[in-house]
């Protein structure tokens, strides 16, 4: 369970960035932070992960806290964080050094990493990349080992920031499909994202704006009630089409059956 406690931040004194953020992750859910650029969102990954420290309230992650040093190495292990440049990431010169350094540094025994290395790589479909140098691979399998390097390291949860946003819409799709595979497995992703059609596949959306926590619950109840424009959001692509259809009817049963089954929704 992550929990942020009436968490206020700022980098600037006078300058707050966040303002009492209250809200709990269950394991296993598959939440969406969204909000205009500026708003917070890496700010609120870098928080989850204790990389940075609230200055008032507090964060914390199975009774532990990112504000006690003695904490701080569980808490890594159990959170990993994807960029949205993978190259940021990458230390080593082959995708099978890539993923194995991570292990080395955790003391992962040798008979486990290995499988740890096949069961990672099959999660992101680059298992015929083994000896491939990360510097030569395309953008969206670069984003893939950089995800096999985390998944490898078995986290409980994961942080995508903007993790989609330099790839194609073939990558993207990929690397959604990978954030459902994990999450059926159990794992809890949270997706920072800039495309709302991709928040769609999430179980629930958090929007930060001017600082505070404006919604907390179902996507689809979100487009369909708030007026996203006034949160600088664009509405999804399905739903554009709907309304243009349908000026002002509400969404039908069968329609958001549609939009659901999309992503693979249950
Ligand atoms: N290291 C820093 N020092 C000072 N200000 C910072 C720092 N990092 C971020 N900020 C500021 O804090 C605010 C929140 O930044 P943050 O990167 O968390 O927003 P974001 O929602 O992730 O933005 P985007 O969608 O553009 O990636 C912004 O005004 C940003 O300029």
């Amino acid at each position: 369970m992550l929990t942020f406690k009436q968490v206020h931040f700022y980098y600037k004194k006078g300058q707050p960035v966040l303002e009492n953020i209250s809200f709990t992750i269950e394991p296993g859910e598959f939440v969406a932070i969204v909000g205009a650029n500026g708003c917070g969102k890496s700010t609120i990954a870098k928080l989850m992960d204790g990389l940075l420290l609230p200055k008032e309230g507090s964060v914390e992650l199975n009774n532990l806290d990112t504000s006690k040093p003695s904490d701080l190495t569980r808490i890594h292990e159990q959170i990993g964080l994807v960029f949205q440049n993978p190259e940021d990431q990458f230390i080593t010169t082959t995708v099978m050094d890539e993923i194995l350094f991570g292990l080395e540094n955790i003391r992962v025994p040798r008979e486990e990493m290995l499988e740890r290395l096949q069961h990672a790589l099959q999660a992101v479909q680059m298992e015929d990349y083994l000896e491939a140098l990360p510097h030569e691979l395309s953008g969206g399998q670069k984003q893939r080992v950089a995800i096999a390097a985390i998944v490898a390291m078995r986290p409980k949860i994961i942080i995508f920031d903007e993790a989609t946003s330099m790839l194609d819409p073939q990558g993207r799709e990929q690397v959604i499909s990978i954030m459902h595979e994990l999450y059926g497995q159990g794992m809890t992703i949270i997706h920072i994202t800039h495309h709302m059609d991709e928040v769609l596949s999430a179980e629930r959306m958090l929007l930060i704006h001017q600082g505070r926590l404006e919604f907390d619950g179902d996507p689809l109840t979100f487009f369909e009630t708030m007026p996203a424009a006034d949160y600088q959001l664009h509405l999804p692509f399905a739903m554009r089409i709907h309304q243009q259809l349908h000026e002002k009817a509400p969404l039908t049963a069968d329609w958001k059956e549609m939009i659901r089954s999309q992503w693979s929704i249950n």
